[in-house]
């Protein structure tokens, strides 16, 4: 069973994964096998462009769970979706480094739901969990998705509200 890890920029998916992976789960960085799939550099967005259709598919189904922020775009058998209000998750990325620009748009992507939504649009409400990180522990998180893999954690998608952020922060 192929389970993808998947979120905005700053949501915590890679530092979730290296704790599953810890826990002796197979991870694969999906941001590690793009490679022959880039088109070049964005510079005004600070971004690699991905031919990510080919890239998805292209891409060798694995027994295991992958992380990335396209990662939604695989043919998964479940797909959880890592939320993080958008004060925290700016904290987050700006703390990386990233420009005002970029952190104004990745926080603005996810008040608006966009990987949420290209999630839904793929894949059926059955095969996606949704989870509010943005009070939880990097172990609390890791359950979530062991119990989620597991059957012992239902499905549920569509609990956050972060448009207020779009009024107040933007
Ligand atoms: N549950 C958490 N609690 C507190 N900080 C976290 C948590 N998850 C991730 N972080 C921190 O948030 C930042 C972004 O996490 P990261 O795993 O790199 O996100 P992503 O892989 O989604 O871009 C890192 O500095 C990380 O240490």
């Amino acid at each position: 069973m192929m389970t993808c890890i998947t979120g905005t920029p700053g949501t915590g998916k890679s530092t979730v994964a290296t704790e599953l992976e810890r826990r002796g789960h197979r991870v694969v960085r999906a941001g590690e096998t793009v490679g022959a799939y880039l088109l070049g550099d964005d510079p005004e967005r600070e971004t690699h462009v991905v031919d990510a259709e080919a890239w998805a598919a292209a891409f060798t189904p694995v027994d295991g769970i992958v992380e990335g922020h396209l990662a939604h775009l695989l043919g998964c058998d479940r797909v959880v979706v890592l939320r993080c209000r958008p004060d925290l998750l700016t904290e987050r990325l700006a703390r990386r480094g990233y420009g005002q620009e970029k952190i104004r748009e990745n926080a603005e992507a996810e008040a608006l739901d966009v990987i949420l939504i290209e999630t839904l649009e793929r894949h059926t409400d059955e095969a996606v969990l949704e989870v509010d990180v943005t009070d939880m522990s990097v172990s609390g998180i890791a359950d979530q998705i062991e119990g989620f893999v597991a059957g012992r954690v239902p499905p549920a998608s569509g609990l956050v509200d972060w448009s207020f952020w779009l009024l107040e922060g933007a």
